[in-house]
């Protein structure tokens, strides 16, 4: 087809690991364009980006759209027949909640999980509770559904929240805690998911992750 989808990305990034998820499980073809963004930022990022210069950003016949839960509901509306898989609900209320977990997923699984390795002590402590907690709260969420999106297939909140699962390892492991133990059928829907070739093939190798942060620390001294 004539369509031309560019996705600027960075390889460790949960935001950009959910846009390409979206992609992959509605079988979109795209160019894939990897961005040093801490290093040296290209042009066409900047040009595409110029307010937050941050990836992801997905270009769509030249039209770029950044953010990455507000790709993922573009992606969701723009490819949209019976046989493509929806990613957000079509009713307003289901819509919102969806919209609601996902927000509250990038507040909060975020800034806890950052904390774990970049805090000690009893900063490091709250950071983990914080993160068991909410976990938690989506394990709840989830209940006996296979997916958060029900159960036969992902939603946007599936994709959100597996996209910081390559760094559990990373968090788990400074951190000092294990998930499994804390939310095993949290766990599950992990391994549910990544039993889906369009999530597997699109999230980062967590030891790979784990090797970054380690020289990060070094590097900056952290502690
Ligand atoms: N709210 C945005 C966050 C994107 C982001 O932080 N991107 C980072 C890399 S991943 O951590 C980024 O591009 N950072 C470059 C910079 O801050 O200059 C989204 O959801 O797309």
């Amino acid at each position: 087809s004539e369509e031309e989808v560019v996705v600027l990305n960075f390889w460790p990034s949960m935001f950009g690991a959910r846009v390409i998820m979206a992609l992959e499980e509605k079988e979109i073809k795209f160019e894939y364009k990897e961005e040093d963004v801490f290093g040296q930022k290209t042009d066409l990022l900047l040009q595409s980006n110029p307010v937050n210069k941050k990836i992801p950003v997905l270009i769509h016949n030249g039209k770029p759209v950044c953010e990455s839960n507000i790709i993922v509901e573009y992606i969701d509306e723009v490819w949209k027949d019976d046989k493509t898989l929806r990613l957000l609900p079509s009713d307003p209320y289901q819509k919102s909640q969806c919209r609601f977990w996902a927000d509250l997923i990038d507040k909060k699984v975020f800034d806890a999980g950052r904390r774990t390795w970049t805090k000690r002590g009893k900063e490091q402590e709250e950071a983990k509770q914080e993160f068991i907690e909410i976990l938690k709260v989506l394990e709840r969420e989830l209940g006996d559904k296979v997916y958060f999106g029900g159960n036969d297939n992902v939603s946007m909140v599936d994709l959100v929240l597996i996209s910081y699962y390559p760094w559990f390892h990373t968090w788990e492991t400074i951190g000092g805690f294990s998930v499994e133990d804390h939310t095993p059928k949290l766990m599950d829907w992990i391994r549910k998911c990544l039993t889906r070739p369009a999530i597997s093939k699109s999230l980062p190798d967590p030891l790979k992750i784990f090797d970054r942060v380690t020289q990060i620390i070094k590097v900056h001294e952290f502690f």
